[in-house]
């Protein structure tokens, strides 16, 4: 039996009601094996961004089960969901949840902070460098792009050395060289320390850097590729099977 780190099952999120009713996933059934990376892929409005936030435990889904770690997530209580997020799950969203008055570095380790973990300096400079930010650590959001907080919150997720680490287009906006050093972390999380990550993504070439890559259409599965490559990525978007 495989070892899910995290495991949907018939989860179905709707949002809205009557006229207005959209139902973002649709009964979806997916693991994600610990130690693994997924790709999750799909046109604009296919569920990508409520399946990461049910399976992160930031949504409740209408129906069925979420398991992290084997525990069903949807019966617990808003504390006791905060303490699991905070103690085995980072995210990395489009909404970056920085803190306005703190530092870039501060930023990073206010998690552990909060966990009462004592981050290691170097790693926190190790961190903040690989994603570009080094020169750059003692400024607040505001003084920062959109792309640069982006990496704030990808140094902050990777930190914890989280069992889970969930990440909406985590290269989105970033420049290629970035990009691939980002991508670069996400694998070594996952060959070096055994985390597992789902990245939701558009570009076919950061999707290859998956184990896995799901296709995702009107809220439900319609596709999986085992050790994707861009090309066969291109041509499953492309409309051909
Ligand atoms: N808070 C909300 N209220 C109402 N509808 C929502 C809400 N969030 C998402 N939806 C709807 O649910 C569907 C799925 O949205 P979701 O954000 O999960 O898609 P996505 O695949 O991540 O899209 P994108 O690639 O554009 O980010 C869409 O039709 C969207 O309009």
């Amino acid at each position: 039996m495989t070892d899910h780190a995290v495991l949907l099952e018939e989860v179905t999120r709707t949002y809205g009601n009557g006229a207005t009713e959209v139902a973002a996933l649709r009964q979806v059934s997916v693991g994600f094996a610990r130690g693994s990376f997924t790709a999750v892929m799909g046109p604009s409005g296919s569920g990508k961004s409520s399946l990461l936030q049910c399976a992160a435990g930031l949504d409740r889904p209408d129906s069925g089960a979420v398991r992290v770690a084997g525990q069903d997530i949807t019966r617990l209580g808003e504390k006791q969901l905060a303490v699991l997020r905070r103690d085995r799950v980072g995210v990395v969203f489009q909404a970056f949840n920085l803190v306005p008055s703190l530092t870039a570095w501060q930023n990073v380790v206010l998690p552990s902070r909060l966990a009462r973990r004592r981050p290691d300096p170097a790693r926190v400079r190790e961190l903040l460098r690989r994603v570009g930010l080094e020169g750059r650590e003692g400024h607040r959001p505001a003084q920062l792009s959109g792309g640069q907080q982006q990496r704030v919150a990808i140094a902050r997720a990777l930190l914890g050395r989280p069992e889970v680490l969930f990440a909406d287009e985590p290269t989105g906006a970033l420049d290629r060289a970035t990009g691939h050093e980002v991508l670069r972390l996400l694998r070594e999380a996952v060959d070096g320390f055994g985390q597992t990550v789902v990245m939701v993504t558009h570009d076919p070439e950061a999707a290859a850097r998956a184990d896995r890559a799901l296709f995702l259409t009107d809220g439900r599965i319609v596709d999986v590729l085992e050790r994707p490559t861009a090309e066969r990525i291109g041509a499953r978007l492309g409309g051909g099977r």
